[in-house]
């Protein structure tokens, strides 16, 4: 069985007298920055200016341009989006590289995927929370955790390993568990993930869900709630108690439901089409297709995420949200607010 680590199996010590920049302050940024400066981490936020610069220095953080924030720092988490990483890193992080540094990554994709290449002399590692930076912060405040991924590529210190279980116990991910792994896994197990099941494979289940209960003259209120509200409902079961756990709280009609139609609908060819999306992660296609499609300004992203936007079950979700102010204030302060200003 693989070792799973918790706040008891990790050595403080081995970060409590460095110093901390992150670099980056939107949805996972603003968490480590925050969850480590409450574990008593020396923290500086690294930026340009902008919303999140100005974000960061509201919540009272030390707040310098990358450069700055590199220069002074033992420990540089690189918080950037993916796609503007490797220009970010060449310009700004590189140069206030020093000997016995450590940079480290939340996601593997530019070291795998070579976009990142690091000088020799500087440890190389990351921390992957298994769960969205808002979450990261929520559940810290709450007393719990999201777990996380550890890897080491370079280790010149030869304490690499754990200065990176340092820092997941500082943002909260040891109090939930810390797996240990490699890079090529973070990567291609995270980019499947939200491909296949998590965003990509839900958000397809849903709205065709949805759209089949709507083109068959239902309302598209009680498909909303049906086929997306209820959802949250359910996986919170999951999340507890496993499948099983959710079984328990549904109907007999609806367990007997799951077993004959849930493999009618992910069927063995919806799994053979994910072995296809694992192969092109694998093999380095998506990761080109995606850095490519950044070259070229987003032309497609920007017109799919247009269409998204106006898909009919949004528009009837933004109603019916207004009218549950718990799920609305939840959005405001935690999703669209922090987005917007980070
Ligand atoms: N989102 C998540 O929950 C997860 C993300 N990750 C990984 O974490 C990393 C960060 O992702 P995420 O938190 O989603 O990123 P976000 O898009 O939420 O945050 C981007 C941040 O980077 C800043 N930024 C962007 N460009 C520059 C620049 N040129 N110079 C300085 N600052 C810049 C933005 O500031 P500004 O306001 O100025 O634009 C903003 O603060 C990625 O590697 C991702 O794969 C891993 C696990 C989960
Ligand atoms: C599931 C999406 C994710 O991998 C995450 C929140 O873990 C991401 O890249 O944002
Ligand atoms: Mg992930
Ligand atoms: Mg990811």
């Amino acid at each position: 069985m693989t070792k799973v680590y918790y706040n008891g199996d990790v050595n403080d010590y081995v970060l409590a007298n460095k110093k901390v920049a992150v670099i980056g302050y939107g949805s996972q940024g603003h968490a480590h920055a925050q969850n480590l400066r409450e574990s008593g981490i020396d923290v500086v936020v690294g930026l340009r200016e902008g919303k999140s610069w100005d974000q960061a220095k509201k919540d009272g953080l030390a707040v310098y341009t990358v450069r700055e924030a590199v220069e002074q720092a033992d420990v540089v988490m690189v918080l950037l989006p993916d796609e503007h990483q490797p220009k970010v890193y060449k310009e700004e992080i590189e140069p206030g590289l020093k000997p016995g540094n450590a940079l480290v990554f939340a996601h593997g994709f530019n070291i795998h995927f070579s976009q990142i290449v690091p000088p020799s002399y500087v440890d190389v590692f990351l921390v992957a929370p298994k769960g969205p930076g808002h979450l990261v912060r929520r559940t810290f405040t709450e007393g719990a955790g999201v777990p996380a991924l550890i890897a080491v590529e370079q280790d010149v210190s030869g304490s690499a390993k754990d200065v990176a279980l340092a820092y997941a116990k500082a943002i909260g991910s040891a109090r939930a568990g810390v797996l240990e792994t490699s890079f090529k896994e973070e990567t291609e197990t995270d980019l499947f993930g939200e491909q296949a099941v998590l965003c990509g494979g839900l958000t397809s289940l849903v709205k065709a869900g949805f759209e089949t209960l709507v083109e068959a003259g239902y309302q598209p209120e009680v498909a909303y709630f049906e086929c997306l509200h209820e959802l949250k409902l359910i996986v919170d079961l999951m999340y507890e108690g496993g499948l099983a756990g959710m079984r328990y709280s549904i109907s007999d009609t609806a367990q007997w439901g799951d077993f004959v139609s849930g493999p009618r609908v992910v069927n063995e060819s919806v799994k053979a089409e994910m072995k296809e999306v694992l192969k092109d992660i694998q093999t380095g296609k998506f990761a080109k297709g995606w850095i490519l499609e950044n070259q070229a300004n987003r032309p497609e992203f920007n017109a799919i995420n247009r269409q998204e936007s106006e898909h009919q079950i949004e528009v009837v979700g933004r109603k019916l949200r207004e009218m549950m102010p718990f799920v609305k204030q939840k959005q405001a302060k935690e999703v669209v607010g922090a987005r917007a200003e980070n």
